[in-house]
């Protein structure tokens, strides 16, 4: 699912009134009847009290068309009308007049903490007073109001996006915004819902389709995009029943060291799990007896050394390699690391260590071969793009990096984003469960078997990460959020291909009303 800009939802809007001649105000008509649809799907008439918050601007006017709609239906509602300024909106004026065609009550005006009305906790606020046109700091009455709905504890559903956030850019204040248990967001989920600084704008959200022209919709590219079953699906490689292990590719994971084996074998049984028709484990000596013992699927290649990796040497002519789990950044480690990428030309997915050597040795940045895959965590990413001082920032750094080196940078968290130069995908599988030890071996051997298999490299981070996600959440169903170890996400990553072809996703959208058409 794209994730559209301010700007593309504003050219949409034009672009739909004039594709469809669309009178004036009819897409907030849509926007306010739509969230009436779904609040009265859930309420069926309960006459809990609603108060509706509205600005001035066009979000003040969707909530006002829903005011509209709940008055009409005999809802228990009171409307508000934040006087924020003096420009009121062409349509928000419009959809004034008509609250007047259906109540003898106008509107409350408020304009200081005194005009405040109680809110009681089993009342529902809706909150419509800022939208996407939010451009400057808010006055403190404004922030008061805020407070006030949180200290009530009621339900909040926000019209658009939770007020007081801007879709683009980090807030000021963090006690000046309306924290939302649930977003009703128009035609595209907005970019703060996923990143870990503005997620909790909002607890849930959904997608409202108000029928914004759908070749717009298809044609225009975003910065962003949700990754999630309905987008990789149509990536996945079927077999051939006359298929041999030599299509499915030889994977290589290179690293480990003392203590730090478990971490070849969780991203070496990833590699078998996600597909690759062989694979090899290349480690110092002393994992040999363990490796070979706990996976008897996979061959195994040692160092010189007993404890470390000193000298990357094989014989074999892998398809894909994931390097650095579990390698330790010794010297005769980081001159191995070097001479290999020197001389490498297989594709690579670099983890853990690998990126902590690259990032204390920017001349090696040079040697990565295009569409490498980056699989950093926080830490491991700060030390590559350098400090950011919040999350817009850091995917701005993430993306230039991307671009400048021409490699994939896969930034792992809660949602995870794949970053491929200017281009960003948020992917919405995986759960705090994961966060555990060994998760991102896993991950690594995932990308590095999807590669072996001829999937490309943006392919392969896309669908890895899904893949990787998915099995930790079926995983999550058997073991709980505390139980959940990384070997469980292996043990399921088989059930997350087969849920591939199970009911497809719900997509968190309404369906287009028969209104809308
Ligand atoms: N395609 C869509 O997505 C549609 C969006 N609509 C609604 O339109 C909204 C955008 O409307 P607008 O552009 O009118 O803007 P908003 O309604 O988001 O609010 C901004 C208004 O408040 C003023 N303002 C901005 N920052 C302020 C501040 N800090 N303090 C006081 N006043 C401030 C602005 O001058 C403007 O009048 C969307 O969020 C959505 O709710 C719908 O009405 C129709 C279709
Ligand atoms: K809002």
């Amino acid at each position: 699912m794209k994730i559209f800009s301010k700007e593309q939802i504003y050219k949409g809007d034009k672009v739909t009134e004039e594709q469809q001649s669309l009178p004036p105000s009819e897409l907030m008509e849509r926007a306010g009847l739509q969230i009436f649809n779904w609040m009265h799907l859930r309420m069926q008439g309960a006459q809990v009290p609603i108060h509706v918050f509205c600005g001035i601007g066009n979000n003040g006017g969707d909530g006002l068309v829903l005011a509209r709609h709940l008055i009409t239906h005999g809802y228990n509602v009171e409307v508000y009308v934040v006087n924020c300024g003096n420009s009121r909106s062409k349509d928000f004026l419009t959809s004034y007049d008509k609250v007047k065609d259906v109540s003898k009550k106008w509107p409350q005006l408020l304009k200081c903490e005194t005009d405040f009305p109680d809110i009681h906790r089993d009342d529902i606020i809706v909150d419509a007073i800022f939208g996407i046109g939010l451009n400057r700091e808010i006055e403190s009455w404004i922030k008061a109001l805020f407070n006030h709905f949180k200290a009530s504890s009621a339900f909040t559903l926000s019209v658009d996006i939770p007020s007081g956030w801007f879709t683009d850019k980090p807030i000021e204040d963090n006690e000046g915004v309306v924290r939302a248990n649930y977003t009703l967001s128009f035609q595209s989920p907005k970019l703060i819902f996923f990143l870990p600084e503005t997620a909790d704008c909002t607890i849930q959200w959904e997608v409202i389709d108000i029928g914004i022209d759908r070749d717009y919709l298809m044609t225009t590219e975003t910065e962003y995009e949700l990754i999630s079953k309905n987008e990789v699906l149509p990536m996945y490689k079927p077999r051939d029943k006359y298929a041999h292990k030599g299509d499915f590719g030889h994977g290589l994971i290179v690293g480990g060291s003392y203590g730090k084996i478990g971490a070849v074998h969780l991203a070496t049984r990833s590699v078998l799990s996600s597909g690759a028709g062989l694979t090899t484990a290349f480690i110092p000596k002393c994992g040999y007896v363990p490796l070979q013992t706990s996976l008897p699927e996979a061959m195994v290649i040692t160092d010189a050394d007993t404890n470390k990796i000193t000298a990357i040497d094989f014989d074999i002519k892998p398809d894909a390699i994931g390097i650095g789990i579990g390698m330790g950044k010794f010297p005769d480690t980081v001159s191995a690391l070097k001479a290999f990428l020197k001389n490498n030309k297989a594709p690579l997915v670099i983890d853990a260590d690998a990126l902590n050597i690259i990032s204390e040795n920017n001349d090696l940045l040079k040697l990565i071969p295009e569409n490498s895959i980056l699989t950093p965590h926080p830490k491991e990413l700060e030390r590559l793009i350098g400090e950011w001082s919040n999350d817009f920032d850091k995917l701005k750094k993430a993306s230039d990096f991307s671009t400048k080196y021409k490699v994939l940078v896969i930034i792992k968290g809660a949602n995870t984003i794949i970053v491929y130069g200017q281009k960003k995908f948020i992917s919405v599988t995986g759960n705090p469960g994961m966060a555990t030890a060994g998760s991102g071996d896993v991950l690594t051997g995932i990308i590095t078997g999807l590669l072996c298999q001829k999937y490309n490299p943006l392919e392969s981070a896309l669908f890895g990460v899904y893949l990787h996600g998915k099995a930790g959440d079926l995983a999550l169903e058997e073991y709980g959020y505390q139980s959940l170890l990384a070997s469980h996400i292996v043990d399921y990553i088989g059930e997350a291909y087969i849920d591939l072809f199970k009911q497809p996703e719900q997509p968190q959208q309404e369906e287009v009303e028969a209104e809308n058409s």
